[in-house]
């Protein structure tokens, strides 16, 4: 099946779409219990490079889980499958000359991984949203833990599922004790010399 799909030739490629965009593109990947801090500190990030006119979107459980990946559950081999499907739609805005930041737990260091394989290894910042599965459960933005802990949820990340911790995150976020201002701020300091403004002559 794979060997009869020829991929056409486009005139227009990746570099082309960067410097009409007027810099590179990536992929930034954060990484965490649900509840640690990730979509709220990506939409921080996303804000500030917007207003340096970057072109960004973001990818989030709503638009993915709700979506494209509708009929994906939280098994070990479904959270595989969404990774990598987030992979391959990251790889195509990466394509588009957008920076793309993705907010997912992706608790699984194969997964993570593969992720890496994906979209290459110089378009993948990861970082680790470190915050504790007690702070996360204190927070219970959306009563998940709290349904966990009733066993009305299955394979809840840190309560009946495991999270793998990243070894070596680009940045790492503890976020108890810091404000997302400054947590966002670190991230951005850390992406900034990753951006190379490129002219569109
Ligand atoms: N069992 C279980 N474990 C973890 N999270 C759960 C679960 N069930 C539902 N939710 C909600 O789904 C969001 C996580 O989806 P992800 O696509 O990021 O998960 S994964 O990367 O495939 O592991 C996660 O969103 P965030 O809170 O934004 O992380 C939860 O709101
Ligand atoms: N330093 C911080 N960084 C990020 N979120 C924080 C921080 N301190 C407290 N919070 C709160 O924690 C919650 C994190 O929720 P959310 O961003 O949806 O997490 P996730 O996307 O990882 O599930 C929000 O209610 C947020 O206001």
């Amino acid at each position: 099946m794979k060997e009869n799909i020829i991929p056409h030739d486009y005139q227009i490629s990746r570099k082309d779409r960067q410097s009409n965009n007027q810099h590179n593109s990536f992929l930034i990947w954060f990484t965490g219990l649900s509840g640690s801090g990730k979509s709220t500190i990506a939409n921080v990030v996303e804000q500030k490079l917007f207003e340096k006119g970057i072109k960004t979107y973001t990818l989030d459980g709503d638009n993915i889980r709700k979506g494209i990946n509708c009929d994906l559950t939280f098994a070990p081999e479904d959270r595989k499958e969404n990774i990598r499907r987030i992979a391959e739609i990251s790889n195509l805005m990466i394509d588009a000359g957008v920076v793309t930041l993705a907010a997912f737990v992706s608790p699984y260091k194969k997964d993570r991984l593969n992720i890496k394989s994906i979209v290459k290894d110089d378009n993948f910042v990861e970082i680790y949203v470190n915050t504790s599965v007690e702070e996360c459960e204190r927070r219970d933005t959306k009563g998940l833990y709290k349904k966990a802990r009733a066993g009305e949820i299955k394979n809840m990340t840190g309560i009946s599922a495991p999270y793998e911790a990243p070894e070596n995150p680009d940045v790492e976020i503890k976020t108890e004790g810091v404000s997302v201002e400054d947590a966002a701020n670190k991230i951005v300091e850390y992406i900034l010399p990753k951006l190379k403004l490129l002219s569109n002559e």
